[in-house]
């Protein structure tokens, strides 16, 4: 591994993988406008209960992290996330697509997505918790920033982009990168070995969930 540049070598380790999720055929759909209602609905709703989920693992960031310089970004997502567009917009595209945020039957890999985000939140081991929401951030950066304009007419899937590409969020994946590059060199080759494997755990359910939506 060279030094200050984990996040590329986790990465280049999940390769083909990695290609795999930011080229699927599910997100390039999403991109093109394609998706057919049945599987936007399905995907929508599996991943609303993936984002809750994911939003108690950006609480285990804020309490975990070793300083508070490294707080305060978790904290202001966390307010985004849990107040602006994020949120309006899982109601108002499950609302357009005639289904509810109410109870769900979890799909398979949505039970075995959170069951990795929650072992990152109790390990509360502030790296492993880096590893989990770099993934599915960086991941998401990846497809969306694929999309060429203009965007789809139909706002389930233009939004969908737009929350996921643009300076801000790519800041907020520099962001992330940026925590493991600089933990990556102080850890031991064991610690390294286990970021790894979160890492890449977590890029198998990406693909998984990409899989799933498409039906
Ligand atoms: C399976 C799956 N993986 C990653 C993301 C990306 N993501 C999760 S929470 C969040 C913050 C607000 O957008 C973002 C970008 C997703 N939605 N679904």
């Amino acid at each position: 591994m060279s030094e200050g540049n984990f996040s590329e070598w986790l990465r280049a380790r999940c390769e083909p993988t990695w290609t795999e999720v930011v080229t699927h055929p599910f997100a390039e759909a999403i991109t093109k406008g394609t998706v057919p209602d049945d599987d936007m609905r399905r995907y929508l709703s599996q991943d609303y209960q993936f984002v809750d989920t994911f939003t108690a693992l950006l609480g285990a960031a804020v309490a975990c992290a070793d300083s508070f310089e490294a707080r305060v970004p978790y904290g202001r997502f966390l307010g985004q996330v849990a107040t602006t567009e994020e949120k309006t917009y899982f109601h108002r595209a499950l609302d357009a697509l005639g289904a509810g945020t109410g109870a769900t039957v979890l799909e398979p890999v949505t039970e075995d997505f959170r069951t990795l985000m929650d072992e990152a939140r109790t390990s509360q081991d502030y790296v492993l918790i880096v590893a989990v929401l770099c993934v599915a951030e960086w991941t998401y950066l990846g497809w969306a920033s694929r999309a060429t304009q203009p965007y789809p007419d139909n706002f389930v899937h233009r939004e969908w982009i737009e929350l996921h590409e643009g300076p801000e969020f790519r800041q907020w994946v520099d962001f992330l990168r940026g925590e493991l590059d600089r933990l990556g060199p102080g850890l031991d080759e064991d610690h390294r070995q286990e970021v790894l494997s979160v890492f890449h755990r977590a890029v198998e359910l990406e693909k998984r969930f990409f899989d799933m939506a498409r039906g």
